[in-house]
């Protein structure tokens, strides 16, 4: 049993961490600024309420709880957002990030999870996205999770802090138990968005993008349900408490699907109908980002048993279906 901080924890795949880590016997610590997540999603530890860039905060946390290891999912992460203003991504995401480390470093805290993303790996045709693949970002939110890769590599060797960074490809669904969910205000992503049309919460869809490359036209993304990607960080905390050597790691299906097909998913686990208009290609989007590593199996053991489509939006949905709001 042990204490982790975990920034972001008030978040979607924070809060969802942190109930693992409870099922999983620790104490976790969620630190967040709230600036997108609910303090009513904190609900398996302690909440402490703060910013990335406070390091005073920061040390008054870790002094308080003496974390054994800290799993960072605080981050802004809309693509859309990163392309019209960059400097925000590079200002929470990357200097956040450093004044997470600086405290950590202050601390004498040694092993850290990061949320990494495949939108460092950019649009690479015809290149098979492993963890070898190179990055080339197509906007801020993919080069801002980059540089604290690097940024992870600088201080892990001057401070002796082991670190892993889970490169996630769409983080889909909800708890299973239906506790908690995504809850994004406003909502940006596919999944959520799509559900909210076929519920009448919203009007209709805009499929953004109709002309790409692809079988039907739109784009193609690898859906990963958020269950299996919190299992990863627990096996990925065990990684890092056995010394493993790997730094990077893939967190995806290894299977595509495109726009339309979520969509059309989404009615067949519904039985409603998704309205929904073709529209502009949204700025910053890769034609397809689908996983073409199994590392993580190799070397953590991790399969990803719910990342069905039908799993995540049959849980996605019976969240939604309590009215997406927290109650305490
Ligand atoms: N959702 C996905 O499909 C996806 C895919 C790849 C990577 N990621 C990464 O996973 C992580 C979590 O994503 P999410 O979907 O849960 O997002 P989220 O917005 O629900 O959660 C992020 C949390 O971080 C907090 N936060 C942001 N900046 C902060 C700061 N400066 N100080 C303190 N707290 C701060 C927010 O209030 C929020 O609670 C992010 O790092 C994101 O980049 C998500
Ligand atoms: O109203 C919408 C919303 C989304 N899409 C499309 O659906 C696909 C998925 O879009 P999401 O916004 O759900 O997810 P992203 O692929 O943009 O982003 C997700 O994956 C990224 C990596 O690609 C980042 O890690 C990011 O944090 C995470 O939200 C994209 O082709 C997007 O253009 C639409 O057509 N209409």
């Amino acid at each position: 049993m042990a204490n982790i901080l975990v920034t972001g924890g008030a978040g979607y795949i924070g809060s969802h961490a942190c109930k693992a880590l409870a099922k999983a016997g620790h104490v976790p610590i969620a630190y967040d600024n709230l600036v997108t997540g609910w303090e009513e999603a904190v609900r398996f530890g302690p909440f402490e309420r703060g910013d990335l860039h406070s390091g005073d905060r920061l040390d008054e946390v870790f002094a308080k709880w003496q974390p054994e290891a800290v799993m960072h999912f605080a981050a802004l992460s809309n693509v859309g957002e990163a392309s019209r203003e960059p400097g925000l991504y590079w200002r929470n995401n990357v200097g956040g990030s450093m004044g997470l480390l600086d405290a950590m470093a202050k601390a004498g805290c040694r092993r850290i999870v990061f949320s990494s993303t495949c939108a460092t790996y950019g649009d690479r045709d015809g290149v098979v996205l492993d963890e070898q693949a190179g990055f080339a970002p197509l906007n801020a939110y993919g080069a801002s999770k980059a540089a604290v890769e690097a940024m992870l590599a600088d201080y892990g060797r001057a401070y002796d802090i082991a670190h892993v960074s889970f490169r996630y490809f769409n983080v889909a669904g909800a708890d299973v138990d239906g506790e908690i969910g995504e809850a994004h205000d406003p909502e940006t992503h596919l999944i959520p968005l799509a559900l909210q049309a076929a519920t009448g919460r919203r009007g209709a869809l805009t499929l953004f993008g109709t002309d790409y490359p692809t079988p039907d036209g739109t784009c193609i993304r690898d859906y990963v349900h958020v269950e299996d990607l919190v299992a990863a960080h627990i096996l990925g905390l065990d990684h890092l408490a056995r010394g493993g050597v790997e730094t990077a790691f893939n967190l995806g299906t290894g299977r595509g699907f495109s726009v339309r097909e979520v969509v059309s998913a989404v009615a067949r686990v519904t039985g409603l109908q998704v309205p929904m208009i073709e529209g502009a290609r949204r700025e910053g989007d890769a034609v397809a980002l689908v996983s073409g590593s199994t590392l993580a199996g190799e070397v953590l053991g991790w399969q990803a048993e719910r990342s069905t489509l039908d799993a995540m939006i049959g849980s996605a949905f019976a969240w939604h279906q309590k009215g997406t709001v927290y109650k305490a």
